[in-house]
């Protein structure tokens, strides 16, 4: 399976800022997605999402010979950066409320405790009101209904920067076991973390996307080059792409 970007481009007043970004992600690796601060980390995954609407270009997800350029959102997870959850319920109604909805969607389905119990959620909090629970507690929740219901593509908006470390440790667990099942990309600010969990670095940057090979991951001089491809023009930039990256894509 493979999620495929032809040629996209949204704009917000007359102002691109995704422009013309070609890109495949396929289903088994998991993917890093860098940017500047306003690069359009968040707007890329709102296309993909089917929130906002493209101004040029396509979004498919192809299977074998199968293509669907009118796939609906609830073949996209996204875990945003900020949870949204409706904070007048507790952590246990709204999950068992998610498992009823999507019990068709679920292979197995558990009791609520069960599910909160696996993110990290204790007995003792699983019945207060999401809007009482921290902002990592949230995040979990949130992570956990999506992670669920097995998306084909899983879009993660800076997943993991709220969790205290054992959770963390545990996120990465979960996100990696999503890989055999979803396209999964993620967006992070921490390099480390891409460096850690990724097969593959996406850089969005200028309205475009542009892959680095996996086998840079793990170069020493990698910081310096990613800060160097995101702080000058894919003009000046031209030299240095063509030795160190693979232009949308292979
Ligand atoms: N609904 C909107 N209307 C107008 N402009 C928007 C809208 N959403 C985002 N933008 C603008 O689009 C640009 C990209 O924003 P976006 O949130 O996608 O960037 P990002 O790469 O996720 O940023 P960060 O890393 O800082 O979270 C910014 O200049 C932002 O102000």
């Amino acid at each position: 399976m493979k999620l495929v970007l032809e040629t996209v481009t949204k704009k917000f007043d007359q102002k691109a800022i995704i422009e013309g970004a070609s890109f495949e992600f396929e289903k088994g690796k998991i993917y890093g997605l860098l940017g500047r601060n306003g690069a359009g980390k968040t707007t890329l995954f709102n296309c993909i999402s089917r929130n906002l609407q493209l101004d040029n270009g396509q979004i498919a997800i192809e299977e074998g010979d199968q293509r669907d350029d009118n796939y609906d959102n609830t073949s996209v997870g996204f875990v945003y950066a900020t949870p949204h959850l409706p904070g007048f319920m507790t952590g246990y109604e709204f999950v068992k409320f998610f498992v009823d909805v999507n019990k068709e969607r679920l292979a197995v389905i558990e009791d609520p405790q069960v599910y909160l119990a696996r993110a990290g959620i204790e007995s003792k909090d699983q019945h207060r009101l999401l809007k009482d629970y921290s902002h990592g507690m949230q995040n979990k929740v949130q992570m956990l209904v999506t992670m669920l219901v097995k998306s084909p593509v899983l879009l993660l908006d800076e997943p993991l920067t709220s969790f205290d470390v054992v959770v963390a440790h545990e996120m990465k667990e979960l996100i990696i076991s999503q890989k055999d099942h979803s396209v999964v990309i993620f967006s992070t600010h921490i390099l480390q973390l891409a460096q850690d969990l990724c097969d593959e670095i996406v850089l969005l940057h200028e309205g475009k996307l542009t892959g680095i090979p996996s086998e840079r991951i793990h170069d020493a001089d990698f910081e310096e080059e990613v800060v160097k491809l995101l702080s000058t023009s894919h003009a000046e930039n031209n030299t240095l792409n063509s030795i160190l990256l693979q232009e949308g894509g292979q």
